[in-house]
Parts: structure tokens; sequence; C-alpha cells
């Protein structure tokens, strides 16, 4: 059967591809501006800002009537609406402050959801120069070799990968040392932060991370590589447990249930303001 949504991946791949190597590597040999944005430690430069546009007017041209929500839009005003219409799901620059102190961890992210499932996803790791694509019910892969999740049983021979956010508020940095201390004290043999959600979930999805959680990130951050994941064969849980919910702001990323469930015991949950929470979606 064709391929109803091809076309679309194809121009992902190639406006990903595009805009990692030909701005975001370009601008890490320059100096980079840096500005913030709900704090002091939420960084945003002009090249997210360049890169996120340059894909939108990139679509725009081929696909009229679809609809967007990026990270450097929504934080401009735009709304933040996941619907049924056809939408991309931008991440322009996944590792912002990482770009900004050159760590070698930054990606771009491209989701794309119909009926509020995502269809593709891409995340190209722009100075590894690793492309990874999946497509709903065809598999993950990475510069087109297919990926695996790991097939770890034992939580205590696992890696677990999270990150600190830029929220500083005690109560929640207090909550993400006390998760982390617990995970830790399982014990784990070591936790990993790459500095960014989407390169996190593509090392699930690539099966040398057992697992990957995370409260406060975006759906940007998560519409594509939540595909990686799941078509590696891998699971997508609430931090709780229970269903995962892409605008809630939490996940647990897991090579398999047992893993992900044992994670979401040790774990002190709080719950963000939502992405579709209404200040976000007028
Ligand atoms: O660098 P960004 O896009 O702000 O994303 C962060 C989380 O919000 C890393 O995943
Ligand atoms: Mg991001
Ligand atoms: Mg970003």
């Amino acid at each position: 059967m064709a391929d109803l949504w091809q076309d679309a991946m194809d121009h992902a791949v190639t406006a990903a591809r595009g805009a990692g190597r030909q701005v975001v590597r370009e601008a890490l040999r320059e100096d980079r501006k840096v500005m913030t944005k709900s704090s002091s430690v939420d960084l945003v430069t002009q090249t997210d800002q360049k890169v996120e546009q340059l894909i939108i007017q990139s679509v725009k041209e081929k696909y009229p009537t679809h609809r967007f929500i990026g990270e450097e839009s929504v934080a401009a005003g735009e709304p933040c609406v996941l619907s049924d219409e056809p939408t991309w799901i931008i991440d322009p620059i996944d590792g912002t402050t990482n770009f900004v102190h050159g760590f070698p961890f930054v990606a771009v992210s491209v989701g794309f959801s119909v009926n509020r499932q995502i269809e593709f996803g891409v995340v190209y790791s722009c100075l590894e120069d690793k492309m990874f694509t999946a497509r709903r019910g065809r598999g993950s892969f990475c510069n087109g070799q297919p990926l695996q999740v790991s097939a770890q049983t034992d939580v205590g021979q696992s890696v677990i990968a999270t990150e600190f956010g830029s929220n500083r508020d005690p109560e929640v940095v207090d909550g993400i040392f006390s998760s982390l201390r617990n995970v830790l004290a399982i014990p784990v043999h070591g936790v990993r932060s790459a500095g960014t959600a989407a390169i996190n979930m593509c090392l699930v999805a690539s099966g040398c991370v057992e697992a990957y959680y995370e409260m406060g990130m975006h759906v940007w951050d998560l519409a594509a590589a939540s595909l990686l994941v799941t078509e590696a064969g891998g699971v997508l849980m609430d931090v709780e447990g229970g269903p995962f919910d892409l605008m809630s702001r939490r996940v647990i990323a897991a090579n398999n249930r047992s893993i992900g469930q044992r994670i979401a015991r040790e774990i002190r949950a709080y719950a963000p303001v939502r992405d579709d929470a209404p200040a976000h979606t007028q």
C-alpha cells in the first residue's frame, strides 16, 4: 500500500538535515547571541528562531493547509494546539544550552501528527551527523540502519537517562534530586544526561540506555522521538506509570514495561502546567 505521508517524511528529513548542517553547525563556528525566555536559564538564540522559520516556510510552500506547533512560535505567542489536522511539531534546536556552550549533542526535531497520533518522527543529531527516523508501523532507523531497544530485563543492570530542566523552583529541584537519589539507589549501573530530550529518547531507541524519564519538557521535545522509541520496540508511559499523554510534559520512555514501571515507583512526580492549558492554546 502506498504510504500516504512518505512525501512529507522525506521533506522533514531533507529540511532537518539541511538546517542542521547548514545553519546549526555553521552557527557553532560563530559567536552566539544568547537570549532568555521563561527564566535566566531558559535559553534561546537567533539560530533557534531561524531554523524554525526555515522549516515552517518550506513546509508551508508544500503543504499550505497543514498546522504547526513550533517551540519558538509558541514562545512568540502562537497557540499550542494539537488537533486532528495534520500538524508539524517542531523543536528547531533541542539542546539549546548545549548549543550555546558547544556541548556536542544538539538536535533538530520534527514530528508529524494526524488525528493526534504521531505518523513520523525525524531527529537529526547535528554534530554526530545521525539521522534518526521513524514511521508509524515501519520501524525506527539511524542513518538507515534499523534500531532496537535493549533486551535488558534487570533494572539493576540498566543505564537511565534524565535531565535537570530549567525550573529552579527549590521544590521542583528537591523533587528532581529525590527521584535521582531513588533511581541511583536501586542501584542502577548509571545515570546520564545528554542535554536533549530527543537524543535521550533516541538513545533508548538505540538500545544503549534502558529508560529515560523527565518532567517539565514540552510536546516539541517529545513528539518525534516518542515514535522512535515505540517503533524500536520500547514503551512510553506517564511518570506515575499510567498512559503517556503527549501534552502532559511528563514521560518515561523505556525498553520494556517492567523497567518503566520500576522507574515510575522511584519518581517524585509533579504536574507542570500542561502544553494544552488555556494560556498556551488561545
Ligand atoms: O533545548 P530545548 O529545546 O529548550 O529543550 C530542552 C528541554 O526543554 C532539552 O530537551
Ligand atoms: Mg527542546
Ligand atoms: Mg528547542
